[in-house]
């Protein structure tokens, strides 16, 4: 867990503004910060919800959990806390610059918060896929959503360790909802659970129904959310994407790797390092089939959304003039 060295250090400084951080942005750029300022970043993002305040979360408590979620990440090439940090501050921009605060209960709003810088706790660097491949325990374990209910019984763990109970001052019944909402978030990054629910989503999307005050419709929708929060690497200005994808095609090809020359069976494309070439082919077809669906839909439930779907149309752009 996190170390008291680290604690005194983090939690004794004082918290950047949001502004100054551009925590607000759909361009926030992590790699201008260093690994304490994303920490600091996170709490800042508790503080500007209201939510430290609302649920009482003592300083000391924020800032330890913050640290032990971070230590839970491996340093593997994409999936490391530098990827949920990230994907935590999308999902603040949607709540807040992109309007869905509105629509959001406290107990969501933390919950999906939680979710996000939780939703890929220590991460090996390969997919689900690979762990059944390889017999890993934890195919096992879980069967299906193998690496998200990992991910979610990390998040659990480090809640339950003392002094990192940021939920402490909740009512069982409150500690409960907020459990089931960081759960059903933390799974729903599964794509292939956001590939079986986006069908029944885009039905209530065209069909405006959109009365979230039901249960289950509320939930598809913070799903959806938690999809584009761990994708909208996609919609970022072109400089970033090409980075963030290098990294993603790194670590798609070290799984490649090891499935050719130790598994010796063949990796997919997006894996094989091999067409690497055609990466810029792959991204025009992972944006049409999985992000401007989704980016759509959720701009047409909520306009404020509508930059994360320019992001990707500008990004399909860039990547199809790179086709050769
Ligand atoms: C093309 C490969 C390397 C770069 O790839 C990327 N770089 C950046 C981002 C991003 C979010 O910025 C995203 C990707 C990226 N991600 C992809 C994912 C999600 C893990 N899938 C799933 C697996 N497939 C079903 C088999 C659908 N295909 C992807 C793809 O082609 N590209």
């Amino acid at each position: 867990m996190t170390s008291e060295e680290d604690l005194q250090r983090v939690s004794q400084v004082s918290i950047p503004e949001a502004n100054q951080l551009r925590l607000y942005s759909w361009e926030f750029n992590d790699m201008v910060l260093t690994d304490d300022e994303t920490v600091l970043a996170s709490v800042r993002m508790f503080i500007e919800l209201d939510l430290s305040k609302k649920f009482r979360i003592p300083h000391d408590v924020m800032c330890r959990w913050v640290l032990s979620v971070k230590k839970n990440y491996r340093p593997v090439i994409y999936h490391n806390w530098r990827h949920a940090f990230n994907v935590g501050q999308t999902m603040f921009a949607m709540l807040t610059t992109g309007g869905m605060n509105v629509c959001m209960s406290d107990l969501e709003r933390i919950g999906l918060l939680i979710a996000c810088l939780s939703h890929d706790l220590d991460h090996r660097g390969t997919n689900n896929a690979f762990q059944a491949k390889v017999d890993a325990p934890l195919a096992k374990l879980y069967t299906t959503s193998t690496l998200e209910h990992h991910h979610f019984d990390q998040c659990i763990m480090i809640l339950q360790t003392e002094g990192n109970n940021i939920l402490q001052t909740l009512s069982p019944d409150d500690y409960k909802l907020v459990v089931r909402y960081v759960e059903a978030a933390i799974l729903s990054t599964d794509l292939a659970l956001y590939f079986r629910k986006r069908g029944e989503f885009q039905k209530l999307v065209e069909g405006n129904e959109e009365h979230w005050d039901d249960s289950s419709k509320k939930e598809l929708l913070r799903g959806m959310m938690m999809t584009a929060c761990d994708v909208a690497a996609i919609c970022k200005p072109w400089e970033i994407q090409q980075v963030v994808a290098k990294l993603v095609a790194s670590e798609f090809f070290q799984q490649g790797d090891i499935e050719r020359n130790q598994l010796h069976v063949e990796p997919i494309p997006m894996m094989d390092r091999a067409k690497k070439d055609e990466l810029p082919k792959m991204q025009v077809g992972f944006i049409d089939s999985i992000c401007f669906p989704l980016y759509k839909m959720l701009a047409d439930v909520e306009p404020g959304l509508n930059p994360l779907y320019e992001g990707c149309k500008r990004n399909r752009d860039n990547w199809e003039k790179l086709q050769q």
